[in-house]
């Protein structure tokens, strides 16, 4: 299993650079979350690292592999994505829909032996229970929790996820994060909530305006001053028995917010 290293990796749309300058490395087996304020950049730099977007300057190398040379089949056997907003208008069951994640792992020739990395899947991201229920009839936080399963089917050495907990409830987002550390996959993943990222993520990136603005363990991240700056929110950061952080109301004035 390689490295993920995103280096100097800028997009641009509608005439404006959207990110620009960001590098990152994610170390195999770690777990980096990226923060920021609504639209930093977070969806976009995972975007551009799994090779759906073609970045204006920069590259994202897996294993010392750029990925956008990997064919489509051998991206999506390397790397899975759990997007913020992912909808199917197909009337298809969640068995089915986690299937989908086993189509690169597939034989390209000839019936597929029968797959027990579908029901592998959706019990890792407990939601066996809803295999033969109707995509198109189930909650947010059900439909989220199989989409997790979609991605796990895969069986990719990256997993991208966007914002992977914001239908869930508290029981299943506390799960999610401890299922994600416990696999044996880099993993970057993008988290509003701060005391989630800060209990279940060894590094931390933080975006501002398509910029990396602080980078490294988190809890050398989390410090009170920048999470000011940047959110314009007050906060105290508390090493109990986990790292917590705690906020406590919006900043008077912010001076990044001042100046954008
Ligand atoms: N195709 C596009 N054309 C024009 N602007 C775009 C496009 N895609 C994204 N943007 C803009 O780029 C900025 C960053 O978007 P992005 O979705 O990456 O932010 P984000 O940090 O994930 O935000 P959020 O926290 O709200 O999900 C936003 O201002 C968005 O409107």
């Amino acid at each position: 299993m390689g490295v993920l290293q995103v280096q100097d990796l800028a997009w641009r749309a509608a005439g404006r650079l959207i990110v620009s300058g960001v590098d990152l490395t994610v170390a195999p087996g770690r777990v980096t979350g990226i923060v920021g304020p609504n639209g930093s950049g977070k969806t976009t730099v995972l975007h551009l690292i799994a090779g759906l977007r073609i970045p204006a300057r920069g590259r994202v190398l897996l294993g010392g592999e750029d990925v956008l040379a990997l064919s489509p089949r051998e991206r999506a056997r390397r790397i899975a994505l759990v997007e913020q907003k992912a909808g199917t208008n197909l009337d298809l069951t969640a068995r089915e829909v986690v299937a989908l994640g086993r189509h690169a792992r597939r034989p390209r020739w000839g019936r597929p032996d029968r797959d027990d990395a579908v029901d592998r899947a959706l019990q890792m991201a407990d939601a066996a229970g809803l295999a033969d229920r109707s995509w198109a009839t189930m909650s947010g936080g059900e439909q989220q929790r199989v989409h997790l399963a979609r991605a796990l089917a895969q069986e990719p050495q990256v997993l991208l996820l966007d914002e992977p907990t914001n239908h869930l409830d508290l029981a299943h987002q506390i799960g999610l994060l401890q299922l994600v550390r416990s696999l044996d996959c880099t993993t970057l993943v993008v988290l509003h909530d701060l005391d989630l990222a800060a209990a279940s993520c060894d590094e931390l990136v933080v975006m501002d305006a398509g910029r990396v603005v602080a980078s490294g363990s988190t809890a050398e991240v989390l410090a009170p001053g920048l999470l000011e700056d940047v959110f314009a929110v007050r906060t105290s950061v508390r090493h109990e028995e986990r790292l917590r952080v705690l906020w406590h109301g919006l900043a008077e004035s912010s001076p990044r917010r001042d100046a954008g």
